[in-house]
């Protein structure tokens, strides 16, 4: 059995993905994924990690394609970020049923719902062993979730930013796409910008190499995964400055 002594970040902040959340569903929330979900950030939480969460909102709504289907982006990517707090909502209910105590700040104000986002507060919160949800995206229109976890990552001094996602790395190519794709195990920043790597957004990744914060791509759905890299085992892709030359 792991235990604290074997852990090897102190804190992370870890992104899933609202799509993630639907389980089998086309749309909305399973709560049989959520409680599987709370478990497995349990046991992080059980061997001593310090865990900070951020939720995106594509299995309720997306800006961009609320926008294709003709609403006004900002009005849309307003809604994909009213979709993160429902999502925290619904995992702060899933980590209370599993007995770990948990708050979640949103970046827009929204009184008696949730509490405002105040980076020192939270980095109290985590000190003290809760885990924090932070909802409601960046708070800005045009940017993404994973941008959010990157800017709250470097924010509260994470360890690492651990992307959570239906694919086990980062690939050559989209691996949903490709069967031929291959995946890497370690890429710097400029690799993944070069090569155009689309697993997450350019913003992040610029964001991640500027403030030197490494990137783990993994799968979710697999069980124990999370724990694993948590005590410093190999899971999915690395991304990370590389201090040799070519
Ligand atoms: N080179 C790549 N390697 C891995 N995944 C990729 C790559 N290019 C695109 N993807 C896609 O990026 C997705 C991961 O991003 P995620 O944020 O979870 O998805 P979404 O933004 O669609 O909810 C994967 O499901 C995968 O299909
Ligand atoms: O800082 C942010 C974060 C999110 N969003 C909106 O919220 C939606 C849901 O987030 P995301 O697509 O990142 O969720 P995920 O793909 O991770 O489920 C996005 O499409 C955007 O419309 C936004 O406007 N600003």
């Amino acid at each position: 059995m792991a235990n604290s002594r074997d852990k090897k970040y102190k804190r992370i902040l870890l992104k899933l993905s609202g799509e993630e959340l639907m389980g089998q569903e086309g749309f909305g929330i399973d709560p049989k994924v959520l409680d599987k979900m709370a478990l497995e950030i349990g046991q992080l939480v059980g061997i001593g990690v310090q865990v900070g969460l951020v939720i995106g909102g594509g299995n309720l709504f997306r800006g961009a394609a609320l926008s294709a289907a003709g609403l006004d982006r900002v009005t849309g990517d307003h809604m994909g970020m009213l979709a993160t707090v429902m999502n925290a909502l619904a995992m702060r209910d899933a980590l209370e049923r599993c007995n770990i105590s948990s708050r979640v700040m949103s970046a827009i104000p929204m009184s008696g719902i949730v509490e405002h986002y105040d980076r020192r507060r939270a980095i109290r919160f985590l000190k003290a062993g809760e885990v924090v949800i932070f909802s409601a995206g960046t708070g800005n229109p045009f940017f993404t979730t994973d941008s959010a976890a990157c800017l709250r990552g470097i924010e509260v001094q994470a360890d690492i930013v651990l992307k959570a996602t239906k694919v086990d790395g980062v690939y050559t190519a989209d691996p949903m796409k490709d069967p031929n794709a291959e995946r890497y195990t370690q890429l710097s920043y400029d690799e993944v910008l070069d090569k155009k790597l689309g697993v997450m957004d350019l913003t992040a990744i610029c964001l991640c190499r500027d403030h030197a914060m490494p990137v783990r791509v993994f799968k979710m759905n697999k069980a124990g995964a999370l724990l694993n890299i948590a005590v410093g085992n190999d899971e999915g892709t690395l991304i990370e400055e590389t201090h040799q030359g070519e």
